[in-house]
């Protein structure tokens, strides 16, 4: 009997170094490969969303490479419950192949669709591809989890076998793939949403995108250790969203930044393993998604002020590093790694906002949303985390911004409106007094545009947050 499998992509739209499709290609006779637009996550997302048009882009390029091996890509737009079984029975499907996603939810789509499938006598085969290590596979001398960091990372570099990081070499098998004739593509339109900005944003795409990026990065990589907190510089890799939807390999990052050495591509490994650190703790611990990592932290009384909350999201809180941040964010989808810190801790300690509002609005704009890094940022942020920050450092944004935006290069970008500041008054534009001739030169600037005056003040607002997280 011929058998024929089916691989679902998921978060992983490439076609190389895949391990579920390797797999498939390796054991099945012919291979099919599918991808289903998830109506029960789409349903949730405003109209333009830029991941759609991301994972809509990356689908294309998969299908126009396919088509030198005389088949395509086959899309669905439905339930995953029904449109999986659905394919099954319309191709005759043997096996599925997927790689695990390990994020609560899907953990449970998984379920659902494997036992739908073992009623059929077709088995759901699944496998480790977006991360290094698993699940239970970095444990403590005690067998349990880590919480903290350095130790983790100490036992996943000990443990890192030259196999962990060997590509899965999909080309060799390629041929398997069973002759299709081209298949129907949903367009943006059909799937119920409108254009982003995305192209224009001139952001790479799909795996070649990814690829660009990385070999960009190649290049750039001993200086990382230096570069990556100043965010009007390019000093970090951009790859995080490519990372999210598995349009590179996280294989391939490893094995160059470990390879390579040096401090800058060290010190972006360590990047690479924290993402690793907060994707087992979602493992262990899926109760994050809702509550705080120290249990004794998930009830502070946090006064929530939904207009401070809004001028947060809107980027008008009057502190220019924050609102430039936070405009950078909604107009294009990213925020530098340095500006996630300054606006999640100026969300929690300076305006008491509870951080899950914020870890919510992250989660809506961000193009590199992840569950497991993004929780872990937010909670890291909000001191209520594994290994997290201690509550009483509390970012001054003011600080941070004259020591990593020192020309206000970033600010100037993000919040035109200040662009004709001097350096001097950048950061902090209201705190000088219209009694001298230079300061009331900068008041007279600030009337004449439309920015706003600081919303909080900085001192008065770290002393209620220390009270409030010493008090509880
Ligand atoms: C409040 C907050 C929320 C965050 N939300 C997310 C999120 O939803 N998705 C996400 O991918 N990252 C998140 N991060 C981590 C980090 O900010 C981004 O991964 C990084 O800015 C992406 O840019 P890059 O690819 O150029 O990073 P680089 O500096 O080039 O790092 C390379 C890769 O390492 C991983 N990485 C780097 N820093 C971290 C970190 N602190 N935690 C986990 N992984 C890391 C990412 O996969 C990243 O792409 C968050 C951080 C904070 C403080």
């Amino acid at each position: 009997m011929t058998t024929t499998a089916l691989v679902w992509l998921r978060r992983d739209l490439r076609l190389f170094d895949h391990h579920a499709m390797y797999e498939a290609l390796k054991n099945a006779d012919q291979v099919i490969l599918a991808f289903v637009f998830d109506t029960t996550i789409l349903k949730d997302l405003p109209k333009q969303d830029r991941r759609v048009e991301f994972i809509w882009e990356a689908l294309k390029e998969i299908k126009t490479e396919l088509r030198q091996y005389n088949t395509d890509l086959v899309v669905r737009h439905g339930d995953p419950l029904t449109e999986i079984p659905a394919l099954v029975e319309q191709f005759g499907i043997t096996a599925v192949y997927c790689n695990r996603d390990y994020e609560p939810q899907a953990i449970e789509r998984d379920g659902y669709v494997a036992a739908s499938l073992k009623e059929k006598g077709v088995a759901f085969n699944t496998y480790k591809d977006q991360v290094i290590f698993e699940q239970d596979q970095i444990l403590s001398q005690s067998g349990g989890m880590y919480s903290v960091f350095s130790p983790y990372k100490r036992t996943w570099l000990a443990t890192l076998r030259e196999q962990d990081v060997a590509a899965y070499p999909v080309n060799r098998v390629i041929k398997q793939l069973k002759p299709l004739k081209p298949q129907y593509f949903p367009s943006l339109k059909e799937l119920g949403f409108a254009k982003t900005n995305l192209t224009q944003l001139k952001a790479p795409l799909g795996m070649s995108g990814g690829e660009k990026l990385f070999e960009d990065f190649k290049r750039r990589i001993n200086d990382y250790k230096d570069a990556r907190d100043f965010p009007a510089i390019k000093g970090v890799s951009y790859l995080s969203a490519h990372i999210r939807f598995g349009t590179v390999s996280i294989r391939e990052l490893v094995r160059f930044a470990h390879e390579h050495g040096g401090i800058g591509a060290e010190t972006w490994l360590s990047e690479l393993i924290w993402r690793e650190f907060y994707s087992q703790i979602l493992w262990h611990r899926p109760d994050v998604v809702e509550h705080t990592f120290k249990p004794e932290l998930d009830q502070l009384p946090f006064p929530n002020h939904p207009e401070l909350f809004a001028a947060w999201c809107a980027g008008e809180t009057g502190y220019p590093i924050v609102d430039a941040a936070m405009r950078q964010l909604t107009q294009t989808g990213y925020m530098h790694n340095r500006l996630r810190m300054i606006t999640a801790s100026f969300l929690v300690k300076d305006l008491l906002v509870d951080w899950r509002w914020g870890e919510k609005f992250f989660a809506e704009h961000l193009l590199d949303y992840d569950l497991a890094s993004n929780n872990g940022g937010w909670q890291w942020a909000a001191s209520t985390g594994c290994d997290a920050q201690p509550y009483n450092r509390i970012f001054n944004p003011i600080l941070q911004s004259e020591k990593f935006d020192a020309e206000g290069q970033f600010i100037r970008r993000y919040v035109p409106e200040l662009a004709e500041l001097p350096d001097v008054a950048i950061h902090s534009p209201w705190a000088f007094s219209a009694n001298d001739r230079r300061g009331a030169l900068f008041v007279s600037f600030l009337e004449q545009t439309d920015y706003f005056p600081p919303i909080v003040d900085h001192a008065e607002q770290r002393a209620a947050a220390l009270a409030l997280y010493k008090n509880h």
